[in-house]
């Protein structure tokens, strides 16, 4: 469309208005404006802009190509001049019609905007969940969207119009109405479906002054489902962030287990058979014996490798809380609960659990224990749900159980059920022979972790190694030879090296021990000597000779120090 070419006659208040108005219309040029006066806001503005100015009208009314000619003078001979000299083609408009329509035009643009928002929000209103009522100050019912009658079964068509003071009184609406108050969490039923909702209604402000009411609700039945879903799916993320943090499996392997004496090879060969089957195993040993590894080793040479290896050490954990340690515990089965926790025999289905110190064990968990041993099945602490489980199962102890049958300290029946492969793993002191092969190992070990040059050790050194009984076995041995490593910075580590820093090593004199009166010490040395070699005529006869003392000098001291038991 050709654009409208416009002269502007007049710079006075309200050619200048004109003036701004029809710069701001796109289709519009201003060919220039004409006034008496140059100082009128309208000639400054528009010489600011660039626009031809005049302080003659009849030379801008002359101007060939004006479309229109706009007298903002309201002068009615100037009006008659323009009349006189303007070209046919061009068209003469006063200010006032021309303002009229210019303000008639905007106007139409503001509600042609109006109602494009108007269409985008129902748009958006419909599309929404919740449904959405609005009623004015009177309470007269103005909108609702989609979801209001799907909820409702309330037709748009029935419900506009309506009074909500008549419809429904108790609503969150009528409240917000009347007490002109936000209203949050009201619980009613609503219109056709009897549909119990919740709903948040507010006032509608404008200027401060309450024009309406606007009220959100959605079926309670929907949150109720929607709360359901949102618990069961917390309880899963709980308990699997709770698993995942637990399951662990196994560390060491058989190639773990250092040692050639045959007493060791013929333990590894039958835990190897066992590894294979799914028996339960007990593993019996001294403590620092290796059962740990042991198990280890079981659980991974075996189908369940992948699966968890759960270890519960039986003595570590306070009698009170083993079983719900073991089982677990329902929501709310003592004070405190306030979730459910898995317990370690959940945690190792499909995979092992490895009970360590079995024989610390008090005698009524006992009893659970083998229950859950025979049928594999138990409840949480608290819980009524039987839970259905698939664990392997290896026990451990260092105790002696028959002996703890005997005084009933242990089920004899879980004994049995245990005992399906009993592995006794021999004590260091019986297999010295794999002493050099545990010791090289040690070594290199340490020098990577401590940054040493370890070579080996003298002869001397393997010869206290050799003489020493190693009670706490290769749990000992392997603190024995840290504690040295890390002091020492030779090459090779000798008996005085041994000597100096361990104090199992050291000579009675050398051992940090307090002063006691001597016949103190001396009943002292004779009771150790007769614990070691027993009361017998033989174990006296050897005690006299331990101490560097004849057999009637032993007697003697005997009856002296009224040491009874051992006379
Ligand atoms: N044959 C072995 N080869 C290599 N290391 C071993 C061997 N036996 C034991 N160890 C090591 O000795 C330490 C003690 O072993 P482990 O914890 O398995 O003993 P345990 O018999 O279970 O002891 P406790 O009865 O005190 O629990 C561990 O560091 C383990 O790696």
């Amino acid at each position: 469309m050709a654009r409208l070419k416009v002269a502007i006659i007049g710079g006075n208040e309200e050619g200048h208005s004109i003036y701004r108005m029809l710069k701001a219309v796109d289709e519009v040029d201003i060919l220039g404006m004409a006034d008496a006066n140059p100082e009128s806001p309208g000639m400054v503005a528009a010489s600011a802009d660039g626009i031809f100015t005049t302080d003659d009208f009849t030379r801008l009314v002359r101007i060939p190509g004006v479309d229109v000619l706009v007298e903002a003078t309201g002068d009615p001979e100037i009006h008659m001049q323009i009349h006189r000299l303007k070209p046919r083609e061009t068209a003469v408009m006063e200010a006032r019609a021309l303002d009229l329509m210019l303000a008639v035009l905007k106007e139409k643009e503001k509600l042609q905007e109006a109602r494009r928002i108007q269409g985008e929000l129902a748009a958006i209103l419909d599309s929404v969940m919740e449904a959405i009522e609005v009623a004015d100050s009177r309470g007269i019912i103005k909108y609702v969207n989609a979801a209001f009658t799907r909820i409702t079964g309330i037709s748009e068509k029935e419900r506009i119009g309506e009074n909500i003071f008549k419809t429904s009184p108790d609503g969150a609406l009528a409240i917000a109405l009347r007490t002109g108050r936000s209203v949050m969490g009201h619980r009613t039923t609503v219109g056709g479906s009897n549909a119990e909702v919740i709903s948040n209604a507010a006032p509608i402000l404008v200027d401060g002054k309450m024009e309406g009411a606007v009220v959100v609700f959605q079926q309670f039945t929907d949150i109720m489902k929607l709360m359901d879903q949102l618990h069961q799916s917390t309880t899963i993320i709980e308990n699997l962030s709770d698993k995942f943090g637990q399951v662990t499996t196994s560390k060491y392997s058989f190639a773990d287990i250092l040692g050639n004496s045959g007493e060791l090879r013929r333990c590894i060969q039958l835990a190897e058979r066992a590894a294979r089957s799914n028996s339960t195993v007990l593993l019996l040993g001294e403590s620092g014996t290796g059962k740990e590894l042991f198990a280890h080793a079981i659980h991974h040479a075996g189908p369940r490798r992948d699966r968890p290896f759960i270890k519960v050490n039986c003595a570590a954990i306070p009698e009170s809380l083993l079983e719900s340690e073991f089982f677990g515990y329902a929501k709310g089965a003592f004070t405190g609960a306030v979730k459910s926790k898995i317990g370690k025999f959940e945690l190792a289905h499909g995979g092992t659990i490895f009970l360590d110190e079995i024989g610390d064990m008090n005698l009524s968990l006992q009893g659970k224990l083998l229950r859950v041993l025979q049928e594999m099945e138990f409840e949480r602490v608290g819980g009524t749900q039987t839970i259905k489980v698939d664990v392997r199962v290896i026990a451990a102890t260092n105790r002696n159980l028959r002996e703890l049958i005997r005084q009933g300290k242990f089920r004899e029946d879980l004994y049995y059920r245990l005992n399906v492969v009993e592995i006794v793993i021999p004590p260091l002191r019986v297999r010295k022979d794999d002493l050099p092969l545990l010791v090289n190992n040690l070594i290199n070990k340490l020098n990577r972790k401590l940054g040493k040059k370890v070579q080996g050790l003298s002869r001397d050194a393997e010869e206290v190694l050799y003489g020493y009984d190693w009670p706490g076995n290769v749990r000992e041995l392997e603190n024995v030879i840290e504690r040295v490593m890390v002091t020492v910075d030779e090459e090779i580590l000798t008996k005085k090296h041994f000597i100096q820093h361990v104090s199992q090593f050291k000579t009675p004199l050398e051992r940090d021990i307090d002063l006691i009166p001597i016949d103190q010490m001396e009943q002292l040395l004779i009771k150790k000597a007769m614990a070691k070699f027993g009361t017998s005529v033989e174990g006296k006869r050897r005690a006299a000779q331990a101490l560097n003392i004849s057999l009637a000098t032993l007697y003697n001291k005997l009856k002296k120090s009224r040491i009874e038991d051992y006379n």
